[in-house]
């Protein structure tokens, strides 16, 4: 009599053991069951059929706990042969089983090598152990309706019209030719006229559109114009502010490009640079002036040799900007600093004996017909304020530093562009992808593993400084190099490839491009080393906070990820405005959780539209990666692999735990206009732990935080405590309480770099 028992692993464990358990004859006959038997057999490829009808007469079926889910054979059930106590043949068993026992053999004469060398043997992993809880969360759906729509569109170029069409110097045209520079954009064509006459101007132009040559071109054409020509003792006769030292920077570099005149100096300032060298700079004289405000006021305030009373035009670059970073208070210091040096300039004792007024002082200077630039002596001064996005703190800025302006936007005239409206390059495609929480980290892996491939130049705006310096530190080390035998050892102990002899601990580099990273608590030496790195480099990818989101051009750039979303609508377009510059294609990619979803509804109220991404299109290379052949094992492999990082490293622990942190400050901070959206309290800190690949609870993160740990050294250890006291129990310091706001958080990127002295209270 040939009769099967059924014998199935309770856990559906292969380490578990087996348990047998003779069913007792049935009862009733067991259709559903038998069924469920032949496609048992058949799945597991049993040569010899068993006869079934026979079978349901002498045996119950059970009722086993059968997964709906796809599960592996030897994860379910095992079919013995109990009477002649031999198993059915299985080929795959079989070869498995060969594997296994290869393995076994191998792992046993490496152990026995190991303790000749006296050396410990280490445990292989076991992979399948570990069904990563990463796809627990199914459940969640999407509502995005009605994402298509006319979005407002802006011309770059108008007309063919050439530089060489505007009344300004023949080197100037050619240095821009040399540049490739020919035709006028939209905006240049618009403004240029108008600045060269000597007009005030608020000038709106999309990212991307020239704004930079529109406002220097002019410039540099009315200094090179005076005649005599101009000494370097006459100070500082154009001032641009801007934003950013990597804006700075970079302006000059654009305004050295078309300025060969010998004798207009150019210089600039910027936080972190050698306070002493600048003196010294400026002491020698500079015309054009381009500086970051913190830096510049304080010359302003205490270099004696830096004079600004010759300024006669004054250019606010990325002007809204330079209201919301709470550089308000140093551009009102600056404006009222400006009109007192030259208020000091004009007082002449001896012509206020002679009865004369310093009104009509000016007033006999004034040349209406001559652009006050290209007179020295001209008591005018020029504004210019530029940006892409209008607020309503530029409007209160133009009322503060012009009486009157004319404004220019590089829409047509025709296009009735209501102040909500957001501009956008056309040539940026705009897309979301919407990702659970805790497939963030290596959803984002993922897509830098595509784009990069596909030779792609990548940015990556992150919230804040803490999560640039974590990710940077976790994609360089762990995602960029993988080791060799990743993909080799699979399915338990059984290995599927061992001919390599390669071991464990090599790795290969498996990413063609080199992570750069840019944030404002960087040193100023390594900021400017990162992005230069980055510009230079063919391909690369840039992790960065908001510092980089304003005038930074990098025409190559044709990716942008935001993998935290913007603290407001502006800063959407200027990250986005980062791709897509001067007519050339780009990408730009948000990543959204269910929570946040409302946010492509909400850009649609501004005209814009995006386009939804799928994860899943980037799965084959994550697959690729990782040497998976399922998405949801290539995607654990990856998950594991970052999170046994962490938890072995402490560096990277440490950056990992601050970073969470910083972000979830950072979260708590957002605007009340998105705060519903962007929502703190419907957060589940612990899938975001996940994303940060930390495996510990977010209280425990908090704790190592604030330093309550105590094998986790708090970052910022105090040193005195660490040399002196290093015997006595120490008591970790915990940070004074703060109200955060989002301007606290993200001042920090733009400061000036000095140390802030507090003045000493008077008994
Ligand atoms: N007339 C032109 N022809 C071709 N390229 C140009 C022209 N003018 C400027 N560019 C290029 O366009 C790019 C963008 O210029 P620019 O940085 O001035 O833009 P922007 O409007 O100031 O952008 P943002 O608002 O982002 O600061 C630069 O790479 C610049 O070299």
């Amino acid at each position: 009599m040939t009769s099967f028992d059924f014998v199935w692993n309770k856990q559906g464990s292969v380490n578990g053991k087996v348990l047998a358990r003779k069913r007792k004859k049935p009862a009733e006959s067991n259709e559903g069951g038998s069924k469920k038997l032949e496609n048992i057999l058949q799945k597991n490829k049993v040569h010899e059929k068993p006869n079934v009808d026979k079978f349901k007469k002498d045996v119950a079926l059970p009722n086993p706990p059968i997964s709906k889910k796809k599960v592996p054979f030897k994860n379910t059930r095992k079919l013995v042969n109990l009477e002649q106590n031999t198993p059915p043949e299985n080929p795959l068993e079989n070869d498995s089983k060969r594997l296994v026992k290869r393995k076994k053999k191998k792992d046993k004469l490496a152990a026995a090598e190991l303790l000749r060398l006296g050396q410990k043997p280490t445990p292989v992993p076991n992979q399948d152990r570990i069904q990563h809880s990463l796809f627990s969360e199914k459940h969640r759906t999407k509502n995005i309706s009605n994402i298509s729509g006319a979005s407002v569109v802006e011309q770059v170029f108008s007309s063919d019209r050439t530089f060489s069409y505007l009344d300004i110097h023949k080197y100037i045209v050619s240095n821009l030719e040399k540049n490739n520079f020919t035709t006028l954009t939209n905006v240049q064509e618009k403004a240029i006229p108008v600045i060269l006459k000597g007009g005030n101007v608020l000038i709106r132009s999309q990212t991307g559109s020239g704004k930079t040559l529109a406002y220097t071109v002019p410039i540099v054409d009315a200094l090179q114009s005076i005649t005599p020509r101009l000494e370097r003792n006459q100070g500082v006769q154009a001032l641009i502010i801007v934003p950013t030292r990597e804006l700075a920077l970079q302006t000059h570099e654009i305004i050295s490009k078309i300025c060969t005149f010998q004798w207009v100096v150019i210089g600039h300032l910027c936080g972190g640079e050698n306070r002493n060298t600048e003196k010294s700079r400026l002491r020698k004289g500079v015309h054009i002036l381009v500086a970051t405000p913190g830096r510049l006021l304080d010359h302003i305030l205490h270099t004696s040799s830096f004079k600004v009373n010759n300024v006669r035009c004054l250019v606010l670059d990325e002007a809204d900007r330079l209201l919301d970073m709470g550089f308000k208070k140093d551009i009102i210091k600056i404006v009222q600093e400006l009109d007192q040096s030259k208020k000091n300039c004009e007082y002449d004792p001896l012509a206020l004996l002679r009865g004369e007024t310093p009104k009509e002082k000016s007033e006999e200077v004034d040349c209406d017909d001559l652009y006050c630039l290209r007179n020295p002596k001209s008591p005018k001064r020029q504004v210019v304020l530029l940006s892409a996005t209008l607020t309503k703190g530029i409007a209160e800025l133009a009322e503060f530093t012009m009486k009157e302006h004319t404004y220019i936007d590089a829409l047509d005239e025709s296009s009735n562009i209501n102040p909500d409206h957001m501009v956008i390059p056309k040539t940026v495609r705009q897309e979301y992808m919407i990702t659970f929480v805790k497939h963030r980290l290596f959803t984002l892996a993922s897509v830098l593993v595509a784009k990069s491939k596909e030779n792609c130049k990548i940015l990556v705006f992150m919230a804040t400084s803490q999560m640039v310096d974590y990710h940077y530190q976790l994609f360089s080390n762990y995602l960029a190099k993988m080791p060799i035998n990743r993909g080799k050892v699979k399915s338990g102990d059984v290995l599927l490839l061992d001919e390599g002899g390669e071991s464990d601990d090599e790795e290969e580099i498996v990413m063609d491009a080199q992570f750069f990273k840019l944030h404002g608590s960087m040193e100023q030496s390594k900021r400017k080393e990162e992005f230069s790195g980055f510009r230079k480099a063919k391909r690369g990818i840039l992790l960065c906070t908001d510092v980089a989101a304003r005038g930074i051009d990098v025409p190559q750039a044709d990716y942008v990820i935001q993998y935290t979303g913007p603290q407001t609508d502006e800063d959407y377009l200027h990250r986005v405005g980062r791709t897509g510059r001067v007519d050339r294609t780009g990408t730009a990619l948000i990543f959204l959780t269910h929570d946040e979803q409302e946010y492509v509804t909400h850009l649609q109220k501004h005209k814009v539209f995006l386009k939804e991404r799928n994860s899943s299109e980037f799965s084959n290379h994550l697959c690729d990666l990782m040497e998976e052949v399922e998405e949801e094992k290539a995607a654990s492999a990856l998950q594991r692999r970052f999170e046994e990082a962490v938890s072995k490293d402490k560096e990277l622990y440490k950056l990992a735990c601050f970073a969470h942190s910083s972000w979830s400050r950072f979260y708590n901070s957002y605007p009340a206009k998105l705060r519903n959206i962007f929502n703190f309290q419907m957060v589940n800190l612990g899938h975001y732990v996940t994303s940060f690949a930390i495996k510990d609870t977010p209280s425990h993160v908090a704790k190592v935080v604030r330093g309550q740990v105590a094998n986790v050294e708090p970052k910022r250890l105090n040193r005195k405590l660490a040399i002196h006291e290093d015997d006595q129990p120490r008591r970790p310091k915990q940070a004074p309480k703060r109200k955060i706001n989002s301007i606290s958080l993200r001042t920090s990127e733009y400061s000036s770099g000095l140390d802030f002295k507090k003045k000493k209270k008077k008994n």
